[in-house]
């Protein structure tokens, strides 16, 4: 069906092929791409972008000796296709299916597990330096986008690469756009670089190059430092930032052209010391509906490839949460909205095109995002940092030393908190109750639907002092259930009576509780069901009249059973000597994988018939 792609079922396959094959190949991959997530769904725009880059790097390089580390892995899905795994691709982000990240257990050509952005050149750091404690041989590439190079770690580690000068490759894939436009100096910077030395320009030196890598002489010493030369001649002056910090810049490169960029890659491999490559694609390169709206195709669900992707992402709690807090900003004009890299998952968006003034969009860095968020609100602002929950836990520290240590008044909008389906385990929002559980003087909330996710906004602009509303990836749900308006801080809800014994819910878990009441009513089991609202602070005088009332009592939550919801009430009765049947239902202590939402509920046993199940188990036991 593929002319070439047929062909490829590992890194030696596409070595063998004729460099006048490879544009035919390069088109097969591209038609495969799009066919196959089209209806997997995936991160379609980034891997259009780097399959040049991806051949030409399996074609120069051995794969697994030579390393090739990924950053966010995103963008592998080329990498995977070459290094035998293309027949699985339609199970690709499925529950047992190929993962759509690196992953260790799937391939010795997947270095390591990533999901999480800028690491990529630590790790790559880290790999060239056992290398060279134990004598081994091999090269270390770190292919990082112009979004993830401007983390702070990716700093941190180039900062390092400088100093330390190992044998290193970095390839800058600049495609000039983060998920949605790339922020800051640093990309203001990459792309004057572009400008400034338009790739035709540099076109006739590759040339030269190539002439001298084709001559198949042996590099020597003063071979490459005129092929150094000549590459840097490719440099514009105004590229002092990274050979200023010891590692070497070469670029702009064409990262569609495969010839220009295998000349470039063996060189590279050939130089000593740090060598960045700067190469340039183009997000969703192959597919115009995907060029033009390279954001629409970052990451997508299935879709018809005739239609392409139609914008719809309206009904999302993330853009209730976006529409409510341009609202409150409408009336305090001390509210001010954050996101790192991420306006239109998180709603920010909104916020931003009615406040530009009041909005900042930091780039891929939560750390900073938290640190920020701290001197705005010492000013006198009222801070709110919109973040998805796995990528908060990089910003730990700054929640405890600036946010919480200093009572400040800054709100976290814990967006994609609780299992968030397809892109698995690094994306989970499995922690955050956990993480936040144990911090002096923070509120922590959960809402039971989107009207309380208003509500709880709400709220949150009366407390003075350091808050979080968690809530899960998806469309904006409504229970229609127990009381809404005016919440008071601390304060749960009974959404139903009963006799046999209590469920107490936090988040969208109550929903699920509700449901598992009803199946549970059909074998004459009478449960009361408690929406918890609240984390911190906890709603004591409801739990002391939930154990009075029962002697087996539930909890439910969205998060890791550890150090969460349920082992704060055991605290609390443990410290009481309460001594009832106390059962927590949450996410087991492993790391979940992928899959949809319904699956992995079900699988972690947080599904309402699972629930129910459970209880069913205990309560059997009693009879
Ligand atoms: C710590 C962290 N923050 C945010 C994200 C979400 N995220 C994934 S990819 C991406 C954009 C990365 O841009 P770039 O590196 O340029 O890659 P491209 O998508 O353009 O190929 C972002 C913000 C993440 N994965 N990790
Ligand atoms: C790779 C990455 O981190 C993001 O693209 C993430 O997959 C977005 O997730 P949502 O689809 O939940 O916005
Ligand atoms: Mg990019």
């Amino acid at each position: 069906m593929y002319r070439y792609l047929d062909r490829i079922n590992s890194p030696e396959d596409i070595k063998s092929m004729k460099p006048e094959e490879l544009d035919g190949l390069a088109k097969d991959i591209r038609k495969f791409l799009v066919k196959s997530v089209s209806k997997t769904g995936g991160h379609l725009a980034s891997n259009l972008g780097v399959v040049e880059l991806t051949i030409a790097l399996h074609r120069v390089f051995d794969s697994p000796k030579d390393k090739i580390v990924w950053d966010v892995g995103h963008q592998a899905y080329v990498h995977k296709i070459i290094t035998g795994r293309k027949e699985k691709f339609d199970t690709l982000r499925q529950y047992n299916g190929l993962s759509g990240f690196p992953k260790e257990k799937e391939s010795v050509h997947d270095i390591i597990d990533t999901g999480h952005s800028s690491t990529s050149i630590s790790t790559a750091l880290g790999l060239a330096c056992a290398r060279d404690i134990k004598g081994e041989d091999g090269a270390v590439i770190a292919v990082i986008g112009d979004g993830s190079i401007t983390g702070g770690m990716a700093m941190e580690a180039l900062n390092h690469l400088g100093y330390i000068k190992k044998d290193m490759i970095v390839i800058l894939n600049d495609n000039e756009m983060s998920i949605d436009k790339n922020v800051g100096g640093m990309s203001t910077y990459m792309s004057g670089l572009i400008r400034d030395s338009r790739v035709h320009k540099v076109k006739g030196e590759v040339d030269k190059f190539l002439n001298i890598t084709n001559a198949g002489n042996m590099i020597s010493k003063t071979a490459s430092k005129i092929t150094d030369s000549i590459m840097y001649s490719f440099v514009p002056q105004e590229c002092a930032f990274f050979d200023s910090l010891g590692v070497k810049y070469y670029g702009p490169i064409d990262g569609h052209n495969i010839a220009d960029l295998e000349a470039c890659l063996k060189n590279a491999s050939k130089r000593k010391g740090p060598t960045l490559l700067h190469v340039i694609t183009k997000k969703g390169k192959g597919y115009r509906d995907a060029e033009a709206h390279p954001d629409l195709y970052h990451g997508v669900s299935s879709f018809d490839i005739r239609d392409g992707v139609k914008k719809t992402s309206s009904d999302t709690i993330s853009a209730a949460v976006g529409r409510k807090l341009t609202e409150m900003a409408d009336k305090d004009k001390r509210i001010t909205a954050i996101t790192a890299a991420m306006p239109s998952g998180t709603g920010m968006n909104i916020f931003g095109e009615k406040y530009p003034e009041r909005y900042f969009d930091v780039g891929i860095a939560e750390q900073h995002a938290v640190s920020f968020a701290t001197g705005l609100a010492k000013n006198g602002m009222k801070p709110y940092f919109a973040v998805y929950s796995s990528f908060l836990q990089r910003a730990y520290d700054q929640i405890v030393h600036d946010v919480c240590i200093t009572g400040k008044n800054v709100t976290f909008l814990i967006d994609r908190a609780g299992l968030v389906g397809n892109d698995g385990e690094t994306h989970h929002g499995a922690f955050d109750l956990s993480y936040l559980n144990m911090i002096p003087g923070i509120t922590v909330m959960a809402p039971k639907d989107t009207e309380e996710l208003m509500n709880m906004m709400e709220l949150s602009s009366e407390i003075d002092g350091p808050s979080a509303i968690r809530y899960p990836r998806g469309n904006a749900y409504y229970l229609k259930t127990g009381e809404y308006g005016k919440l008071e801080i601390g304060k749960s809800e009974i959404i139903k009576k009963g006799k046999d014994m209590a469920i107490i819910a936090i988040g969208d878990m109550v929903g699920n509780s509700i449901e598992a009441a009803e199946i549970l009513s059909e074998d004459s089991i009478d449960v009361e069901v408690i929406n918890a609202r609240f984390l911190k602070p906890l709603d004591e005088k409801m739990i002391d009249y939930v154990f009075e009332k029962f002697d087996t009592v539930v909890t439910v939550e969205n998060n890791i059973v550890s150090g969460g919801f349920g082992n704060r009430i055991l605290q609390y009765a443990s410290e009481k000597g309460i001594q009832k049947r106390i059962v927590n239902i949450g996410l087991p202590e492993v790391f979940i994988h992928q899959g949809s939402c319904d699956i992995l509920q079900k699988v972690a046993g947080i599904s309402s018939d699972k629930i129910a199940e459970k209880i069913l188990s205990i309560l059997k036991k009693d009879r």
